[in-house]
């Protein structure tokens, strides 16, 4: 059994509208729609797509705050909607965009206060703080009330708080929204150790996609509810028929370089631009080019990942 699975989940809003002076109609808005997938235990996944294409709505069901209209959804065993109180202490989420501490208390009473709801074993307890504090670099912060927090300070305050209780799963929705690069640096770092060396699972969704290509192997896109790409980032590359590019120094200037699986898109001076599909691999034409002509140097450029998410949203 997967740690979360996810199968044909669909959740729909009512909205009423106003038709005229007195009348109003309704209509049905499929936020997420027969959405299927598994998370394994150990994972980082990057849930993404554009705005309202449905994120939040799936991961409010995945935590248990929203029922589904249809379809199912098992995390680490249990059903959210229904089991939400024992799916609270197996989980952390952590919202970028609000907190979860209290706005007047000192960081130190926010983590004892959750100490007592989730009734968190002492000695997990001073592990989990002693640990997070000092990764997290809050030793400084701990007699602050959260308000004087500066927004990172804030957001790290609210990562060490949704770990406290030891969660197999932490869902984080944009972690760094709003960060300098330093602390949303500093932020990736603390997250690849936390699944590296505690195996935690994580979901994150963000609009940044530099924290999907520093955290996630793997990349579920999601638009208008359902997933429209599921798999690794390498991959997701590979789709939409975007290409990769070959970049070649020559000793010399030539005219274009003319071999087979790729072509050359810009010359300047002795280089040269070819680009061949991104699913290719680039050896064979490494192999044409270097026994047909003298080069000095040669190196590979990756699609632009935002490119590719770009052209899969317009699809
Ligand atoms: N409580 C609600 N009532 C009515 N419609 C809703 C409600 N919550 C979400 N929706 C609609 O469902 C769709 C999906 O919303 P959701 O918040 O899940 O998107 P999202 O992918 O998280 O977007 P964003 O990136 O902007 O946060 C949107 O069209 C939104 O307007």
């Amino acid at each position: 059994m997967s740690l979360i699975e996810v199968r044909d989940l669909s959740r729909e809003f009512t909205i009423r509208k106003r038709a005229g002076a007195f009348r109003r109609t309704s209509v049905v808005k499929h936020a997420v729609h027969d959405l299927s997938f598994d998370i394994e235990a150990g994972e980082m996944v990057g849930y993404i797509g554009p705005n309202g294409a449905g994120k939040s709505t799936t991961i409010k069901m995945l935590t248990g705050i929203l029922v589904p209209s249809g379809g199912s959804a098992l995390v680490a065993g249990l059903e959210p909607s229904r089991q939400r109180r024992e799916l609270a202490r197996r989980i952390g989420v952590v919202f970028g965009q609000r907190t979860s501490l209290w706005w007047d208390l000192p960081l130190h009473d926010s983590f004892e206060l959750l100490r007592r709801i989730y009734r968190i074993p002492d000695q997990t307890f001073r592990r989990n703080l002693e640990d997070h504090v000092a990764l997290l670099d809050l030793g400084d912060l701990m007699d602050t009330p959260v308000r004087q927090l500066s927004l990172g300070q804030r957001m790290r305050g609210d990562i060490a708080a949704a770990l406290l209780h030891d969660p197999e799963i932490l869902y984080l929705d944009e972690p760094t929204i709003g960060l300098d690069v330093v602390s949303k640096g500093r932020l990736r770092e603390f997250l690849r150790a936390l699944n590296h060396e505690r195996r935690t699972t994580l979901m994150l969704t963000t609009h940044d996609l530099q924290d999907i290509e520093a955290l996630c192997d793997r990349v579920i896109v999601i638009d208008h509810g359902t997933a429209v790409f599921d798999g690794p980032l390498s991959s997701l590359r590979a789709t939409g028929g975007s290409s990769r590019t070959l970049v070649v120094d020559l000793v010399d200037e030539a005219s274009p370089i003319a071999i087979e699986g790729a072509r050359v898109v810009k010359i300047e001076g002795p280089r040269q631009w070819l680009a061949f599909p991104a699913g290719a691999s680039a050896a064979p034409l490494v192999a044409q080019i270097t026994a047909a002509y003298d080069v000095a140097d040669l190196s590979i450029h990756e699609p632009d990942i935002e490119d590719v998410i770009r052209q899969l949203y317009s699809r």
